[in-house]
C-alpha cells in the first residue's frame, strides 16, 4: 500500500447500504465497480486520489482496522465485543444496523426454564467470547458451540438447547418457534478506529472522524 493511501474497509453484508449514504454525505465515492454486481473487485479507488475502500466480511472489518491493513472501517458493536482488539477505538455511534444481542430457547421450554438455576448452559452462538463473559459475570459456566449463520436451527436439531444470536424484528426466533430469554446487549454499528494510526496521522483521520459525526447528526 502506498504509504498516503487513506484505506476505509466497511463489510459488505446488510450494514453497506446504511454505511454508504454517510460516506457519500461526507464526499467519499466511491468508482463505479463498487456498485457492479458482476465486478470481482475487492479494493475500490473513490473520487479521493488518497482514499480507497474495501469490502470485507464483517467481522474481518474489525481484523484489517486492529492490524493496521486499513485505517478506519465501520462495523457492528456485537464484532467489536467480540474481539475486544486493543488496538481499535470506536469513537463514534453510526446510528444504523440497529439490533440486539440475547439468549433465545425454545419456547415449549421457557414456561418452566429457570435460568437464575443455571451452573452451566450449552449455547450454538458466533459469539463464544461475548457469551462467555456474560455467563461468567454471573458464575454460570457456558459451553460454547461456534456456528457463523442459522443458529436458530440449533435447538430443533438438537445441537444444544439455547442459542445466542442476533435480534431485530424478531422475525427469524419466531419462525423458528424461539422466544427471547434474555438481553445481552444493544448493538448499533460503529466507526472504528486504527489507533496507532490516528497517532501518526491525526489531523486526517480526526478530519474524517468528525465529518462523519457531523453527517449522522444530520442524518437524524
Ligand atoms: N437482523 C439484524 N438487524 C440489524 N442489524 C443486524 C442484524 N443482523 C446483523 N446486524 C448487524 O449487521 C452486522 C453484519 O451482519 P450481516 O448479517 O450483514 O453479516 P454476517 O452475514 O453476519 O457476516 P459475515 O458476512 O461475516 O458472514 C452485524 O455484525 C450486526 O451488527
Ligand atoms: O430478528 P430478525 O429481524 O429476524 O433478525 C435476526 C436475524 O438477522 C441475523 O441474521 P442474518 O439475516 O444476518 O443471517 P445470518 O444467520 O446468515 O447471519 C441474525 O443472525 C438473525 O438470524
Amino acid at each position: 500500500m502506498p504509504r498516503d493511501t487513506l484505506v476505509i474497509a466497511l463489510p459488505k453484508g446488510r450494514i453497506l447500504s446504511e454505511a454508504m449514504p454517510l460516506l457519500r454525505a461526507v464526499g467519499i465515492e466511491p468508482e463505479p465497480a463498487f456498485t457492479d454486481p458482476d465486478s470481482r473487485a475487492l479494493r475500490f479507488h473513490t473520487n479521493h486520489a488518497h482514499i480507497d475502500l474495501i469490502r470485507v466480511r464483517s467481522f474481518d472489518v474489525a481484523t484489517f482496522v486492529a492490524f493496521g491493513a486499513a485505517h478506519l472501517g465501520v462495523c457492528g458493536q456485537d464484532v467489536i465485543m467480540e474481539f475486544g482488539y486493543p488496538e481499535l477505538y470506536a469513537p463514534l455511534d453510526l446510528g444504523i444496523g440497529a439490533c440486539r444481542l440475547a439468549v433465545a430457547e425454545p419456547k415449549a421450554l421457557s414456561g418452566r426454564d429457570d435460568p437464575s438455576r443455571w451452573s452451566h448452559v450449552r449455547v450454538a452462538t458466533k459469539y463464544p467470547e461475548v457469551t462467555r463473559r456474560h455467563f461468567q459475570a454471573r458464575g454460570v459456566q457456558a459451553e460454547c458451540i461456534k456456528l457463523n449463520g442459522a443458529m436458530e436451527l440449533a435447538p430443533a436439531l438438537g445441537l444444544c438447547r439455547r442459542i445466542v444470536d442476533l435480534v431485530s424484528t424478531g422475525s427469524t426466533l419466531r419462525a423458528n418457534g424461539l422466544v427471547e430469554i434474555e438481553h445481552i446487549a444493544d448493538i448499533t454499528s460503529r466507526l472504528i478506529v486504527n489507533r496507532p494510526a490516528l497517532k501518526t496521522r491525526a489531523a486526517e483521520m480526526n478530519h474524517w472522524i468528525d465529518a462523519l459525526a457531523e453527517a449522522v447528526n444530520n442524518a437524524r
